[in-house]
């Protein structure tokens, strides 16, 4: 397990997908800042999701933001995108330039300690651009993320530093899982913004 590739022309994954690890694109600074921000001014919500048939609210708190009120469905719920807020247009701004992808909605995060992660899943909700590029920016507490080939059940873990950027492109999603997996080792707050394409 190779925690600190941060060579952003190398794969992670070994086949069946592609994902480059670019560490931090933002200085620490920026990113406390960043974070500070993210905190007070995004309209932060419980996430609500229908699994099994059962209504669950989780303790992660979430945001969906974009260019039009794009709708966005996922678990069975649908959140109407609210207008870019000035940060969220200057982090995918300095995305686009790193990647040289273009993006136009972005899906927030907010877990409060490593008691909340994210369960196994891809993203491929359908109103998502077909093995698009999603662009994962982190800010706050590190913590590990790790990727679970469908198929060979093969795992790749990196660990997401603060102000870093993962990005995930090619038939990633079709291949692989991927999950945030929840640490007693953290105690501490961490946001991820997720920049995708929505194409209505
Ligand atoms: O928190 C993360 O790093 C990943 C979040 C994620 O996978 C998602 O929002 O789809
Ligand atoms: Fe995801």
């Amino acid at each position: 397990m190779d925690l600190f590739n941060t060579d952003p022309e190398s794969n992670i994954l070994p086949f069946d997908g592609e994902v480059n690890y670019y560490g931090p694109v933002i200085t620490i600074d920026k990113a406390q800042y960043y974070f500070d921000q993210l905190l007070q001014n995004i309209q932060w919500e419980n996430d609500k999701a229908i699994i099994f048939g059962k209504l669950i609210i989780t303790k992660r708190k979430v945001a969906w933001y974009g260019n039009q009120p794009f709708n966005y469905t996922y678990s069975k719920t649908t959140k109407s995108a609210l207008p870019w807020t000035k940060e969220l247009l200057e982090l995918k701004d300095v995305i686009e330039k790193k990647t040289g992808e273009t993006f136009n909605s972005c899906l927030l995060n907010l877990y409060h300690s490593g008691n909340e992660g994210m369960a196994w899943h891809s993203d491929s909700e359908k109103d998502l651009k077909t093995n698009g590029a999603i662009g994962s920016l982190s800010f706050g507490a590190e913590r590990k993320f790790s990727f679970k080939h469908k198929a060979t059940k093969q795992t790749v873990s990196v660990l997401l530093e603060k102000g870093s950027l993962l990005v995930m492109k090619g038939t990633t999603q079709t291949h692989w899982l991927h999950r945030l997996p929840p640490t007693k080792k953290v105690n501490r707050p961490r946001i991820n913004l997720t920049f995708r394409t929505i194409e209505p």
